[in-house]
């Protein structure tokens, strides 16, 4: 197969979680470039509607749904919003998450269930409900958005969010026990762990910590809108057919130091 073929994402169908602004934004545009229609769901749909528009004008399709992944009625809502109008969801990507800094002795019990529901249970409830049309099937692929918070402790000068990285050390896990447990079923689970990209969930950190995080970046800056669409279409496309329960660290280096 040609390798343009082998990316070429034209007529599939992808779900991305918080899609609406940031890395899911990104990645949401990136997909459609590459040819799929697709889902846009968050907590505000006027995001999710926004970028809907910009991918229509791409010439692929878009919907925008509202979903609180937390909240199961709401997942069960997108997945069958998505299989009326698409007969079928090839790709999903959970992006959604949230974050809290206190240091650990300080942490409420609601900001650290708050964390672990967003960015655990969410991917949970998104994937279980994917995964019953997924699994039937026989085809798919699953792409979480880990973060390298996940692979190893932070700097609490700069980022004391220990129920953040928890969650994202259990999404590699869960990755990797669900790649084991579905690869039977042709179904792809793989990750991906971003080092500092500037959105609004990490831009209080940059602001904090601006020159810290270059000095220990090698490659010298933050990511940028380019830096991750690639890498989710590769992940969403035939070019990884071969890679399961595997993840991808894009970090400008970061983790190599
Ligand atoms: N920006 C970075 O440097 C960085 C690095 C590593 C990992 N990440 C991860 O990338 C993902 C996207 O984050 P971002 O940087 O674009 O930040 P962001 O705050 O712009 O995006 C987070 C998205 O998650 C959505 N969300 C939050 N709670 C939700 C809920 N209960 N239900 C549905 N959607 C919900 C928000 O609406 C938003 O669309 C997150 O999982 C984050 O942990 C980001
Ligand atoms: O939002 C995130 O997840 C953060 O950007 C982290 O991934 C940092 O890059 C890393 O923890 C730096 O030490």
């Amino acid at each position: 197969m040609n390798v343009k073929d082998l990316f070429d994402l034209t007529g599939k169908t992808a779900i991305v979680t918080g899609g609406g602004r940031g890395l899911g934004e990104q990645m949401s545009i990136g997909l459609a470039e590459a040819g799929a229609n697709v889902v846009v769901c968050s907590r505000r749909v006027e995001n999710c509607l926004a970028v809907s528009e910009k991918i229509r004008e791409l010439g692929v399709q878009s919907l925008a749904l509202k979903c609180d992944v937390t909240n199961p009625d709401d997942v069960k809502h997108v997945v069958h919003e998505t299989l009326d109008t698409f007969g079928k969801i090839d790709i999903l990507i959970n992006n959604s998450g949230a974050t809290w800094g206190a240091p650990v002795l300080e942490m409420p019990i609601e900001a650290w269930n708050k964390v672990l529901n967003v960015n655990v249970t969410g991917v949970f409830l998104m994937t279980q409900e994917v995964g019953k049309h997924m699994v039937k099937r026989k085809q798919g692929k699953i792409i979480n958005i880990s973060s390298v918070a996940g692979l190893k402790g932070s700097d609490p000068a700069y980022m004391d969010t220990i129920g953040y990285n928890t969650s994202k050390g259990a999404v590699i896990s869960f990755t990797r026990d669900l790649a084991v447990k579905w690869g039977p079923y042709n179904i792809h689970v793989n990750a991906i762990a971003p080092g500092f990209f500037p959105t609004k969930m990490s831009n209080v950190l940059i602001e904090r910590g601006k020159n810290h995080f270059l000095n220990k970046t090698p490659l010298k800056r933050f990511g940028s809108e380019r830096d991750l669409k690639g890498v989710a279409v590769f992940l969403a496309s035939k070019a990884s057919d071969f890679m399961t329960g595997e993840v991808l660290i894009v970090d400008g280096g970061t983790h190599a130091m």
